[in-house]
């Protein structure tokens, strides 16, 4: 190649065309520096005829490349995903290559270090000190200060050993290799069920053919021992295993079953990794010598040099969903890299997305199911509580019935679990003086108390203020009342009810590293904890024999907000909360507290009848046109002019195309008005199927101007209507 197309790591741009200097050599994929004006930036060499429209340039009018990074060329099925993603998105290719370059010191190549070891030659001039320090190093290999340490000598003492020639350089990468999960570690013995599954799995993997199974079981049927057995077979063939987890929290519980299952722990990828564990990661990845990753939903993007099975676990996540920057769900892309790669995808879940369903539905998603719990454990009781009948005591949110279950299962020495999907103490604070109410000053949102560390906080833009004593506006002191329960709130109850039980309040306050998450699963599993109330976070993925008894504090809060998933998100949060309960010997029991228990969606979880709430979902789905029947792309304006957002919206909204099947909605205030100091306006479009909604969006945004103030950013497939 004489020339070469790039896609550089700036958004603004489209592909460029360099030149490549005699001697050097680059492909398709090959990862490189090249000048944009007076600055070096890092592109990616690309296959000129997938980008037809970049303007010809003369060769003599080239800028030379200025050097080729030592890293492996990102693979052709990634390349290709990329395009996709940023297309289906509309996403700048910039924005989505990003995420596959995620470690920028990987890009720098091998890093070695020197170390020394004893030659066997003796010094010259065998001193005391030099004596002691070669006695002491024996066989040891190490750094200059680590020898001196181990000799118990001065970095000098070393140094002369060095020139004399006693002690000779090795040079040693510093990304040590990781281990390699065996296949055969500790194999476990499977019911038919999961063999049958596994087995089918275990086809898939050896066909290496891209192929989309949903893996559907039940709570605690055991659908991770069935896709280890997936991995262990990708193992066999020596391709590599992508296994992505909604929450950094679950990440912990599974590479401690990894280890048990496969001998050494998988290679983690999440946000929270320290900098030379990035690169060591995307290093190992890109080179194929990582045999399974674990990561959050970024962990899509790496360079994997071999992929032969990627698992999306607890498939039908919302947290897939990525709501800033390029907005892709996860799981979906996950399904295209599977065809870009040619292997096999399996979406594990209890409670699969409608419109994972529907591809099943459709013949495109092969559906294997697991319809009881491993070994004999029974599904739980579920239980509703009509609110309006069965009032908790005034002030309190915890009613008679369930209470009388959690004496129950204390006396028994099991665990409960307490689920409300609010953090903090109190959603709402005023004063009751003269109703003043806390607000978030850059959002158009309630500042949220938390008594545990006395501060109101906004859970939009994370500001935060020391809870005062006295009502800002009107000073009365002690005026202040909360408002609602939030889990701190509930946590207070159950210690006013049960002042000897253990309780652990777990949201992502107090569960944010994976370290906090793992103290918590052996707090639990040890017991030393009697009652959980938690958010959402504690709802999947963990598994605790002891706790039998689970209550939903308010089934209907999220029902309120009426997206339009909401009733499928109340109904899988709950049915995943209530697959905590009784996974073990003993039987567990679900008490869920409503005040509506006649609504469609909690008449399906109290008579346990899936198939009806997802037909009842999806034929109002289908009558309503929404996903995935129709398809939805928002567009967000905002600035921090509000004159500004509201008028580019306008003008938007105006230019917006007219044509059979496809309606416009809005330009309309976004419910969260203000966030971050940024007014919001939001457009809805509404296509039928069959029609290109991508490439109406962008025509249509393309012919617009707008201030550099403003953001316009486009949702396709949007999860947040906010
Ligand atoms: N074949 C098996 N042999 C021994 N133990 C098993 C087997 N299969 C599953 N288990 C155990 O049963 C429990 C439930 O399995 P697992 O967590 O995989 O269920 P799950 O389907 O992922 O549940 P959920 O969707 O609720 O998270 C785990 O403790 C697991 O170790
Ligand atoms: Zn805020």
């Amino acid at each position: 190649m004489t020339r070469a197309r790039l896609i550089l790591l700036n958004a603004a741009l489209g592909p460029l065309d360099y030149r490549v200097p005699a001697g050097m050599s680059v492909e398709p994929g090959s990862i490189v520096v090249a000048p944009l004006g007076p600055r070096p930036m890092i592109g990616v060499v690309w296959e000129a005829e997938r980008f037809p429209d970049v303007p010809s340039v003369g060769d003599n009018r080239l800028r030379p490349l200025l050097g080729v990074l030592d890293a492996p060329p990102l693979p052709a099925p990634l390349r290709r995903l990329i395009e996709w993603t940023a297309a289906y998105y509309l996403a700048p290719h910039a924005a989505v290559l990003r995420m596959a370059l995620a470690s920028m010191s990987a890009l720098e190549g091998g890093k070695t270090v020197i170390e020394y070891r004893p030659s066997g030659a003796l010094p010259e001039r065998l001193t005391a000190q030099r004596a002691q320090a070669l006695e002491r190093i024996g066989e040891r290999q190490g750094l200059v200060r680590e020898l001196a340490a181990i000799g118990d000598v001065s970095d000098a003492v070393i140094r002369g050993l060095i020139k004399q020639g006693a002690l000779e350089a090795v040079e040693v990468s510093t990304d040590l290799p990781f281990p390699r999960p065996d296949p055969d570690h500790a194999a476990i013995s499977l019911s038919p069920g999961q063999e049958a599954a596994a087995q089918r799995l275990v086809e898939q993997v050896r066909s290496g053919e891209s192929h989309t199974v949903l893996l559907d079981g039940v709570t605690g049927s055991g659908k991770t021992e069935v896709y280890f057995e997936a991995i262990a077979e990708a193992l066999k063939q020596d391709r590599q295993t992508l296994v992505l987890l909604p929450e950094i929290a679950l990440t912990e519980p599974f590479l401690d079953r990894f280890t048990a299952r496969f001998g050494c722990a998988p290679v983690p990828w999440h946000s929270g990794l320290k900098q030379s564990d990035r690169r060591r990661a995307w290093r190992a990845i890109a080179e194929g010598e990582a045999g399974v990753v674990v990561g959050a939903r970024s962990a899509l993007f790496l360079p994997y040099r071999k992929l032969g099975l990627i698992v999306v676990d607890e498939a039908h996540e919302t947290s897939f969903k990525q709501e800033e920057g390029v907005r892709y769900h996860a799981r979906d892309v996950a399904v295209m890299r599977g065809l870009m790669e040619s292997c096999p995808v399996v979406l594990a879940s209890a409670t699969p997305a409608i419109e994972t369903r529907h591809q099943v539905e459709l013949g495109r998603y092969e559906e294997i199911k697991l319809p009881s719990r491993y070994g004999g454990a029974e599904l739980p009781e579920i239980i509703g509580v009509d609110l309006t009948h069965d009032p908790p005591d005034r002030g309190r949110w915890l009613a008679p019935p369930l209470v009388q279950a959690m004496r129950e299962t204390l006396a028994r020495g099991e665990q409960s679990l307490l689920f409300l999907n609010r953090r903090g103490y109190a959603p709402l604070t005023l004063c009751r003086h003269c109703g003043y109410r806390f607000q978030c000053p850059n959002c158009s949102a309630w500042m949220v108390e938390h008594r545990l560390t006395r501060r109101l906080a906004c859970h939009h833009c994370g500001h935060e203020v020391p809870t005062p004593d006295s009502c800002p506006e009107c000073h009365e002191s002690d005026a202040l009342v909360a408002c609602g329960p939030g889990v701190e709130r509930i946590a207070d109850e159950v210690k006013a009810l049960f002042p000897d039980a253990r309780t652990a309040i777990v949201t992502s306050d107090t569960l944010w590293s994976p370290a906090r998450a793992a103290a918590f699963v052996r707090d639990v599993a040890g017991g030393a904890v009697d009652i959980i109330v938690g958010t959402q976070l504690v709802t999947k993925g963990y598994h605790f024999p002891e706790l039998t008894l689970v209550g939903v504090v308010d089934a209907d809060l999220g029902l309120d907000g009426g997206d339009l998933r909401a009733s499928e998100r109340t109904y899988q949060q709950i049915v995943q909360v209530s697959g905590r309960a009784g996974r073990g010997e003993k039987p567990g029991r679900v008490f869920i507290q409503t005040r509506a228990p006649d609504a469609p969606v909690m008449r399906a979880l109290l008579e346990g009848d899936d198939a009806a709430f997802y037909a009842a979902e999806t034929a109002s789905r289908r009558s309503a046109n929404a996903p995935p029947f129709g398809r939805f792309a928002a567009i967000i304006v905002s600035d921090t002019d509000a004159a500004l957002a509201r008028e580019t919206a306008r003008r938007i909204g105006a230019a917006g195309p007219r044509q059979e099947g496809l309606e416009i909605y809005g330009p309309a205030e976004a419910p969260l008005a203000v966030l971050r100091g940024r007014h919001r306006w939001r457009l809805l479009v509404h296509a039928r199927r069959s029609i290109d909604l991508q490439a109406i969006v962008r025509d249509w945004l393309s012919a617009i101007d707008w201030k550099s103030s403003t953001r316009v950013s486009v949702d396709v497939d949007p999860y947040s209507f906010v």
